[in-house]
This record gives structure tokens, sequence and C-alpha cells, in this order.
């Protein structure tokens, strides 16, 4: 059997996570979960950890770390037989001690895009809540306008990813987020990627995840033919 791979992805809202992870996913098949929308599932179907997330969530804060530690690591351990892509998660370092303890990862990827470029994107950003697609009226339009183009449902924008929230979204990002990449740094398994576009970003995310997989699954064969 192949050897499993984990991977995290980091970056601030709007640097792409859920785009790129959703290109992991599809190119090579990853499992993609992402703790925004599995928060927003458990708040959706009601969920004791659910109904707590939301109180911290509508006030704009993070939830705490046993908060998301409960609810996440729980869904990891039903995924012990799938490769994955964790998106949102770990946020703090007290998050990234208790995932190390829970897996070892192999790759850590940061993304770092400029401020202006993601209040540009969040400004166009729009949502179909139900499923987590995500849209943008410049690089990813929906067929028609304000409308989901699997369920035709309704699209919406987050109160959050207006420009005046963003710059304190982002320096909180910076604060909570700088332990966990020196961690992930010192572990060695940290790559960062700068740029103003996805499409340029890409292909060095997947030319990594090409060698990075391939050489842990000719390792993970050779182990098992030994
Ligand atoms: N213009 C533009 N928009 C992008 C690019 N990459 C992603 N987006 C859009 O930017 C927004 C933020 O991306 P998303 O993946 O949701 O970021 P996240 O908050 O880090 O998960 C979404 O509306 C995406 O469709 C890009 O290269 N150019
Ligand atoms: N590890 C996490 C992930 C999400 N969250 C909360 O869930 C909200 C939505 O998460 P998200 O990942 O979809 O959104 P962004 O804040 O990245 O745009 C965040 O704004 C936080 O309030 C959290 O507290 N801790």
């Amino acid at each position: 059997m192949s050897k499993l791979f984990r991977a995290v992805i980091m970056g601030p809202p709007g640097s792409g996570k859920g785009t790129i992870s959703e290109r992991i996913a599809q190119s090579f098949g990853l499992q993609h979960l992402s703790s925004g929308d599995f928060l927003r599932e458990n708040i959706a179907a009601n969920t004791e950890a659910g109904v707590l997330a939301k109180t911290y969530i509508e006030k704009r804060l993070l939830v705490p770390d046993h908060v998301m530690t409960r609810l996440l690591l729980p869904r990891l351990e039903e995924m012990t037989r799938h490769s994955w892509i964790l998106d949102g998660f770990p946020r703090t370092l007290a998050q990234a001690e208790a995932l190390s303890r829970a897996c070892e990862l192999d790759v850590v990827i940061s993304l770092n895009i400029p401020l202006e470029t993601l209040k540009e994107r969040l400004r166009h950003r729009w949502i179909h809540p139900a499923s987590g697609r995500v849209y943008n009226l410049c690089f990813n339009p929906p067929r028609m306008q304000g409308v989901d183009d699997i369920s035709g449902e309704p699209l919406i924008q987050h109160e959050d990813d207006r420009p005046e929230a963003l710059v304190a979204r982002l320096r909180h990002y910076k604060d909570v987020a700088k332990p966990v990449i020196d961690l992930y740094k010192a572990k060695n398994i940290l790559h960062t990627f700068s740029d103003t576009d996805t499409d340029r970003i890409w292909p060095h995310i997947s030319s990594l995840l090409n060698t990075k997989i391939r050489t842990d699954q000719s390792s993970a064969q050779r182990a098992s033919t030994n």
C-alpha cells in the first residue's frame, strides 16, 4: 500500500487556500478538509461544538483551541485511511501542537499574497453557503451572476470580506500564524509561495507535490518489498 500523505495549507483570508486545496484534491486525489466549512456544517446541524463555535464566529472571534481540536481531531481520525489536505487548521500554535500529537505532516504550504491583492479578491468573492463553493467575479465567475452553478441557489458575500474588515483580520492572522510558521520551518516541512496569481503559484505547488508524493510512494513500496 502506498504511504498516506498529509498536508496543511496556511495563509490569510483570500490567499487562495480553498481554491488551491480544491486543485490539489482533484489533481492528487487528496481529501480536502476545510475547517471553516466543517464549522459551518456543525453550526447548521446544531451539534454541541457547532452551537458553541457559533457564539464566537458571530462575534468575529477565533473559536477557542479546545473547541477546534475537539471538533477537528475526531474528523481526522475518521480519515486515517485517506491522504488529506487540511485548510484553515491549525490557526494557532496550540492547535498545531495538538495536530502534531495526532499525526505527522509531510508538507505545509504557506501562501504569501500582497494585501492589495487580498482586498481586491475578497471584494469580488461570492459564496454558495450550503456547499462552500467559492466564486470570484473576475477569476472564476458563476455562469449566471449571483447564482450557484450547480444548485441554482443565490450566492452571498461575507460581511468580513469587506476591505475595512480585512486589515484587522490580516494583522490578527499574522500575529497568530507566526509561531505556527516558525514551528513548521523548524521541522523543515514549510514551503512558502509568494505571488499575486493562483495560476502562477499552482505549477510550483504541483511540482512540489509531484516530487513529494512520488518519492514517498516509491520508498513505501521499497519498504514493503524488503
Ligand atoms: N483574481 C483572482 N482571484 C482569485 C485568484 N485565486 C483565487 N481567487 C479568488 O479569490 C477569492 C479568495 O480565494 P479563496 O480560495 O476563497 O481563499 P481562502 O480564504 O484563502 O480560502 C475567491 O473568490 C477566489 O475565487 C487569483 O489568482 N486571481
Ligand atoms: N481553525 C479555525 C478555523 C475557522 N475559525 C472560525 O471560522 C471562521 C470561518 O473560517 P474560514 O476558514 O472559512 O474563513 P476565513 O476567516 O479564513 O476567511 C473564521 O473567521 C473563524 O471565526 C476558527 O476560529 N478557527
